[in-house]
């Protein structure tokens, strides 16, 4: 297998707290430099590396600070918290990346940038709140906030979720930037939580407005592997395959697989919403959209401590490919 040119690694914003869930900052500073140990591993192999991240836990906690505080001080829409996150969590991987570069012997350095994501103003996202967001509750708790007009969900074994509007990514606006930062040699740190969500403004030569949602990382991950014209998304997680008949007898894990494979899968329903849906058809629309001309472009998702094995060889994680190899 010819090592990847270059390569977009997609991170969840779970990978970013303690294994606990904890959102202190040490516990996120801990899991960030974890994180960036494996990031630079994959830097190592050659690739041209661009990093997202998600910000589910963060932008939820964010969001509960704004309404316990909206009497003392003006709360910021959510488009303003999905900016925040990018920003803490972006310096801190950049510091936690140069440390794991220059370890490694690296002369690169890590470059974060906020980023846009366009999305439609009448996406049906607006309407049905999709995204799991901040931290999980009892169903006792969850309800007085649904009494209140939020909107939570039943996550399972873990309690209930608070979901926004989540539409879906047209356009990464800040590629132009990407590249540029990228070609002079920085690992980008990029569109974090999907990316800042904005539509056109008004009028002509209107400035674009941040709409209050937050984009799935995943689907942004694959739009901006497509538009960086990516060799390889990586898209990382706690578990090293993608499982099919998860929790039964017959449980297996998936290993090398056609899109058209995988797509009847997801079809029949194999992959849970709001977990590993998003990703399959995040690695789904990267293999199928980047067919246009380049051969080999491929999606693998796997375990955040097999990312750089799963760069340099095609044997590790669950690999998307557009036909057999
Ligand atoms: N924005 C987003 O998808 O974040 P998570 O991956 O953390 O849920």
């Amino acid at each position: 297998m010819a090592l990847p040119r270059r390569v977009v690694i997609a991170l969840g914003g779970n990978a970013m707290t303690g294994p606990d869930g904890s959102a202190t900052p040490r516990a996120q500073r801990d899991a960030i430099a974890a994180a960036a140990r494996h990031v630079a591993a994959v830097v190592a192999t050659g690739a041209e590396v661009v990093l997202t991240h998600g910000n589910g836990p963060q932008v939820g906690n964010l969001l509960v600070k704004n309404e316990l505080a909206a009497h003392v001080v003006p709360p910021v829409p959510l488009d303003w918290n999905v900016a925040q996150t990018q920003a803490t969590i972006g310096f801190t991987f950049a510091d936690e990346l140069d440390a794991a570069l220059a370890a490694l012997g690296s002369p690169q350095r890590a470059a974060a940038l906020v980023t846009r994501t366009l999305v439609d103003p009448a996406d049906p996202g607006f309407a049905t709140p999709s995204k799991p967001v901040g931290r999980h509750l009892p169903r006792e708790e969850a309800q007085r906030l649904i009494d209140l007009g939020q909107n939570w969900e039943d996550r399972g074994e873990r309690g209930w979720r608070r979901v926004v509007a989540s539409p879906e990514p047209l356009s990464v606006i800040d590629v132009p930037a990407i590249e540029a930062l990228s070609g002079a040699g920085f690992v980008v740190v990029c569109a974090g939580g999907g990316g800042v969500p904005v539509v056109p403004g008004p009028g002509d030569g209107d400035a674009l407005l941040g709409v209050e949602a937050v984009i799935d990382k995943d689907l942004t991950a694959a739009l901006l592997a497509r538009e960086l014209r990516a060799d390889t998304l990586v898209i990382a997680t706690d578990v090293p395959h993608v499982m099919v008949d998860f929790g039964s007898p017959s449980a297996r894990p998936l290993t090398r697989v056609t899109v058209a494979e995988m797509r009847a899968h997801a079809d029949a329903g194999q992959f849970a919403r709001g977990s590993m849906g998003p990703k399959v058809e995040a690695a789904l629309r990267f293999v199928t959209d980047s067919g246009d001309g380049r051969q080999g472009a491929r999606a693998v998702i796997t375990a955040l401590t097999h990312i750089s094995d799963a760069v340099a060889r095609d044997d590790v994680g669950t690999v998307i490919t557009a036909q057999e190899e």
